[in-house]
C-alpha cells in the first residue's frame, strides 16, 4: 500500500495534475465515462442498493454530470489568482491570494449513495489540481469494483488510484500520510478518521449523519409538507444522510400527519410497496437488525412491516414518541419517521438545541417569520424551508455539517476551495529600501506612530488612498528640500521632538551601522496635523 501511494505521490510532484489545460481533459475524460458507462453504473448503484435506473440516474447520475458541467464552465476563473486590497505600505507591490493544490488528497466513501459521494469529491479535488486516492466503500461492493475497473481506464492512472477494502485496509490507509482527507460516514469513524490525520496534521473534512429535525407549524399546506417529507424520508429506504430523522410538531397535527403520509407512500409507491421499482432495500443484515431493534417498545401509527430475507422494512411512523426512546438517541438511517409533539415552535427550537447540531433542520410554515427565527434560533449543517434534501442540489451551497455532523464543507466552488490551498502572495521590489526604515530597528514612539498610521488607518474611499500618497510624497519632498537647506541636528531620534524636527546623516560610525537605510523621517504628529482629519 505504502508504495502505491508513493507512486501517486511521486506523479503529483512531477506537476503534471496542475496546469489548467490538464485539469480540464481529466475532467472532461470524466464526464465521458459517466456519458459512455452509465449502464454499468446504474446497474452497479441498483444491485448495491436494490435501486431502479430511474431512481439511479437521478439521485447519483444528474448531480456528478451537473457538477461536471459546472466545474468544466467556470474553473478557469477559480484557478486564476484574486488581487488582494493594499494597504499604504503595499500600495506599489503586487497582492493576491493565489489558489494552489494541496497535494495527495484520500476519498473514503460511504455505501448510501456510492457513486456520487466518491465522484463528487473527486471532481473538487481534480479541479483543485491534486492527486487523489479513492477508498469506496465496501458495503456497496459492486460500485467499488466498477470504480476501480473504470477510473483507470478514463483518467491519469498514475495520479487518481482507487484503493478497495474494508476496515483492515482503510485502517491501514489511514496510516499513510496525505495532505487533506475527506471522510464520508458515521460519527464514531469520523473520529478515528481524524485521530489518524492528526498524527501528520493532515486537515479533513468530515461529512458525517445526525438526527436531522422536521418541524412542522400549524400554519402550512399539509398536504404538500406531508408529500415532501414522504419523498426525503423513504427515498433509498431512508439510507441519506440528510433525511428527515423525525418530526417536530404540535400533538393537534400527528393524526393529519399520519393520514396524509399515509395516503401519498400509497400514492408513490402504490398498494404493494415490496413490488415497487421505486423502493429500495436496507444495505444488510445487521443495518436491517439495527432498525428492527429501534421499533421495540414504538407505537406503531403506520408501517412497521419487515421482511428479513430481502431486508425490506414498510415506510413506517411511529407517534407520541418519547425522547427519551432509543429511536430519538441515534440517527435513524432507515424508513422509521417518529413524531414527537411538542407545544409550540419554542419547545421544538429548545429540543433542537439540547442536542448534538444534526446534519440539516427542516421547517414547514407559510410564515416566513417564523421559519427565519428558527433558523436564527438554531444551528444545523445545512437548512431548507418548505422542503427536504434540496439544498444538497444547489452547487452554490456549501454542502457539510456542524459540530457532531461534520466539519468543512464541499459541492461546486466549495470542493474547489477545500482542496486548495489559498496561499498569500506579495511581490515587492527590492528597491525603496528608505521608506523600510520605519519597521527596522532601533524603534522609537515615532517609529511606532508612522507604522500605526501606515496599518491602521482607514480610508473612506478607494482614491483617497492615493491621494494620500501623493500628499505624502509632497510633504516628503518639501522635508527633503528644507533639510538640505537647514540640516539640523537631533540627538535624540526615540524622542517626539519638537514638529518638523529631522534626522541628519549619522555622524558617528555607531550610528551609520544601523542608520544605512537613511531617509529623512518627518515627526508625525505633525505630518498628521497636515493630513488630519479628512480621511
Ligand atoms: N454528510 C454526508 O454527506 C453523508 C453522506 C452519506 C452518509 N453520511 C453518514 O454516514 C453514515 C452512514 O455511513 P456508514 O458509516 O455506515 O458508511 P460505511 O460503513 O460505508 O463507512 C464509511 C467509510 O468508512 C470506512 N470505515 C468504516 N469503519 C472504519 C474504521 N473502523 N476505520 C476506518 N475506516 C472505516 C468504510 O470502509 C467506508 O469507506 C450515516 O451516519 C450518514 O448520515 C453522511
Ligand atoms: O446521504 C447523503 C447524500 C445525499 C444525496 C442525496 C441525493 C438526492 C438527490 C435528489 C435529486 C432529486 C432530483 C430531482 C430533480 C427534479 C426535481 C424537479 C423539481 C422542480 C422543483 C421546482 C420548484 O419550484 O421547487
Amino acid at each position: 500500500m505504502e508504495s502505491r501511494i508513493q507512486r501517486v505521490r511521486d506523479a503529483f510532484a512531477s506537476g503534471r495534475s496542475r496546469p489548467l489545460r490538464f485539469r480540464l481533459q481529466q475532467l472532461e475524460a470524466l464526464r465521458r465515462m459517466v456519458q459512455e458507462r452509465e449502464k454499468d453504473i446504474l446497474q452497479a448503484i441498483g444491485a448495491d442498493l436494490c435501486k431502479s435506473e430511474f431512481n439511479a440516474y437521478s439521485q447519483e447520475v444528474i448531480t456528478i454530470l451537473g457538477e461536471l458541467d459546472l466545474v468544466l464552465e467556470n474553473l478557469s476563473e477559480w484557478v486564476t489568482a484574486t488581487p488582494a486590497k493594499k494597504n499604504l505600505l503595499t500600495m506599489l507591490d503586487e497582492a493576491y491570494v493565489q489558489p494552489e493544490p494541496l497535494g495527495v488528497v484520500l476519498i473514503i466513501g460511504a455505501w448510501n449513495y456510492p457513486f456520487v459521494l466518491t465522484i463528487q469529491p473527486l471532481i473538487g479535488a481534480i479541479a483543485a489540481g491534486n492527486a487523489v486516492i479513492i477508498k469506496p466503500s465496501e458495503l456497496s461492493e459492486k460500485t467499488a469494483q466498477l470504480l476501480a475497473k473504470l477510473l483507470p481506464q478514463y483518467l491519469d492512472q498514475e495520479l487518481y488510484a482507487v484503493i478497495n477494502g474494508g476496515i483492515p485496509e482503510t485502517t491501514e490507509l489511514l496510516k499513510q500520510r496525505f495532505d487533506h482527507i475527506l471522510y464520508t460516514g458515521n460519527t464514531a469513524v469520523g473520529r478515528i478518521v481524524m485521530e489518524a490525520a492528526a498524527k501528520h496534521l493532515t486537515p479533513v473534512t468530515l461529512e458525517l449523519g445526525g438526527k436531522s429535525p422536521c418541524y412542522i407549524d400549524t400554519d402550512c399546506d399539509l398536504d404538500v409538507a406531508c408529500r415532501r417529507i414522504t419523498w426525503g424520508k423513504y427515498m433509498n429506504c431512508g439510507q441519506t444522510c440528510i433525511a428527515p430523522d423525525y418530526v417536530l410538531c404540535e400533538p393537534s397535527l400527528q393524526h393529519q400527519i399520519v393520514q396524509k403520509i399515509k395516503e401519498t407512500v400509497k400514492e408513490f409507491y402504490g398498494e404493494n410497496i415490496k413490488e415497487s421499482p421505486d423502493y429500495e432495500r436496507i444495505i444488510n443484515l445487521r443495518h436491517f437488525k439495527r432498525i428492527l431493534n429501534l421499533l421495540e417498545g414504538q407505537k406503531i401509527a403506520f408501517g412497521g412491516e419487515t421482511d428479513e430475507a430481502t431486508r425490506y422494512v414498510a415506510p413506517t411512523i411511529l407517534t407520541d414518541v418519547d425522547p427519551e426512546a432509543r429511536v430519538m438517541q441515534e440517527e435513524i438511517f432507515g424508513p422509521i419517521l417518529p413524531i414527537v409533539p411538542v407545544k409550540d415552535a419554542d419547545e421544538a427550537i429548545k429540543f433542537i438545541n439540547s442536542r448534538e447540531k444534526p446534519l440539516a433542520f427542516y421547517i414547514f410554515s407559510h410564515n416566513d417569520k417564523l421559519v427565519r427565527r428558527m433558523i436564527n434560533s438554531t444551528s444545523s449543517g445545512g437548512v431548507t424551508a418548505n422542503d427536504v434534501i434540496m439544498h444538497f442540489t444547489l452547487s452554490s451551497l456549501p454542502f457539510g455539517g456542524v459540530g457532531s455532523s461534520g466539519m468543512g464543507a464541499y459541492h461546486g466552488k466549495y470542493s474547489f476551495d477545500t482542496f486548495s490551498h489559498q496561499r498569500p502572495c506579495l511581490l515587492k521590489s527590492l528597491k525603496r529600501e528608505g521608506a523600510n526604515k520605519l519597521r527596522y530597528p532601533p524603534n522609537s514612539q515615532s517609529k511606532v506612530d508612522w507604522a500605526k498610521f501606515f496599518i491602521l488607518k482607514r480610508f473612506n474611499r478607494g482614491k483617497l488612498g492615493l491621494l494620500l500618497l501623493a500628499l505624502l510624497g509632497i510633504v516628503a519632498a518639501v522635508l527633503l528640500k528644507l533639510r538640505l537647506r537647514c540640516p539640523v541636528s537631533s540627538d535624540d531620534h526615540r524622542s517626539h521632538g519638537p514638529a518638523l524636527s529631522l534626522r541628519v546623516r549619522p555622524d558617528t560610525t555607531e550610528e551609520r551601522s544601523y542608520s544605512n537605510s537613511w531617509l529623512p523621517l518627518p515627526n508625525y504628529s505633525s505630518v498628521k496635523q497636515l493630513m488630519n482629519q479628512s480621511f
